[in-house]
């Protein structure tokens, strides 16, 4: 009797694409070359129709199983024993793709603030470009949450009848004003840091972290905060959610890098998937694939009729919400909601 499971064979791989060509970008300046970090799970089928492209969020990595744990990995909703799985480090992040603290190949010193900007449809020709290096003719689903829902909008409307699925999550066709904001006031916190400014990889740390207690109100909701740090006693300081957001700070400063959050920040505020296309309704109505687009009920950030324009304007639209007390972090903790949307949104559609 054969007791081993066949999963034991499915190992994720962590690999680096190295692109020696040149990428231009949105702004007018060009990327000499590039690297992504990424990993694949899974094996691609016979038909080639099993590919699974999973985008991250802002401050995520290319291991999906880490920071997506019930939706993704062994028995989970997508499974590796099933689906060919992939997920990138978009260019900016720093986690093993070209960031701001990258050597830049004309110097062999990093870029530092030099670091060109980049826009959610430059992220999406960096991601293509390892599609190709990969040779996948066909994406059966691209999915991702908030940031990474931006970038799989702009590649869904690039990828044409290459891409079958597009699963979008707590995000927008175009950045709001409310957004760029809430980015504007976390790059100023990193800017009043009196690091920042000097070529060093922990500029702008201290900043970094004042900047994320800040972007942590507009990822979560009041009630949120109602049910997991109110006060038991009578107090006049000392209060439970200041030493939270202080915790949360520190905890994305210790790894994540200013220059990249200040990069990939950006890169969120331009997402406007109809610039130089008509608006955002016409780029809308031009995307070929399946669209399931998902709100958060109490996502403060990401508003849900932001998901409902999108099921609205594109050919083949599904709009789902999530009811959740989490905010607009519910993409990354409602599983068993994700879950059932997922399974019914590829029921429905037979697959
Ligand atoms: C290499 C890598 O790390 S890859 C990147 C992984 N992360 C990502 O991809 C980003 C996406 N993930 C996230 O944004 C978050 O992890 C989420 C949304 C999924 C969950 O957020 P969390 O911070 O884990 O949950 P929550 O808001 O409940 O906070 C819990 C933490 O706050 C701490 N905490 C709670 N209340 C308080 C308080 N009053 N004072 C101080 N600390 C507190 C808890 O002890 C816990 O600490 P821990 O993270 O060290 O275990
Ligand atoms: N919590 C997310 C940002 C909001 O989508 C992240 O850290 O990537």
């Amino acid at each position: 009797m054969n007791l081993q499971s066949p999963h034991l064979s499915i190992e994720m791989t962590r690999d680096i694409f190295y692109c020696k060509e040149a990428l231009p970008l949105e702004s007018g300046e060009v990327l000499p070359e590039f690297q992504l970090s990424f990993t694949t799970q899974g094996q691609l089928n016979a038909k080639k129709d099993n590919v699974i492209w999973i985008l991250h969020a802002l401050t995520g990595d290319a291991n999906p199983q880490d920071w997506w744990a019930g939706l993704v990995g062994e028995d989970k909703f997508y499974d590796p024993a099933n689906y060919f799985i992939i997920c990138a480090n978009y260019l900016g992040s720093c986690y093993g793709s070209t960031n701001p603290l990258s050597n830049r190949p004309e110097t062999g010193k990093p870029y530092y603030y030099d670091f060109p900007n980049l826009t959610t449809r430059d992220i999406a020709a960096s991601l293509d470009r390892l599609r190709i290096h990969l040779g996948l003719e066909k994406i059966n689903t691209v999915i991702g949450g908030s940031l990474g829902g931006q970038v799989a909008l702009e590649w869904a409307f690039s990828l044409e009848n290459r891409l079958d699925n597009a699963i979008i999550i707590a995000s927008n066709a175009k950045a709001s004003p409310w957004i760029i904001g809430f980015n504007e006031t976390q790059r100023m916190a990193i800017e009043s840091d009196e690091t920042w400014g000097r070529e060093h990889h922990a500029a702008g740390k201290k900043g970094l972290e004042t900047a994320r207690a800040i972007g942590m109100l507009s990822y979560r909701h009041p009630e949120t905060f109602i049910q997991s740090q109110s006060e038991t006693e009578e107090k006049r300081d000392n209060f439970k959610i200041s030493s939270y957001l202080r915790y949360q700070g520190q905890k994305l400063a210790n790894r994540f890098n200013a220059l990249s959050y200040w990069i990939l920040s950006k890169a969120m505020d331009s997402h406007d998937l109809g610039r130089g296309r008509g608006g955002t309704s016409n780029a809308l109505a031009c995307i070929q694939c399946r669209v399931l687009s998902i709100g958060v009920d109490t996502d403060v950030l990401f508003t849900c009729e932001e998901s409902r324009y999108i099921s609205r304007h594109v050919a083949k639209g599904t709009y789902r919400e999530i009811k959740s007390v989490y905010g607009h972090d519910a993409f990354l903790i409602e599983y068993e909601q994700l879950q059932y949307i997922l399974q019914s949104f590829y029921l429905e559609n037979n697959q």
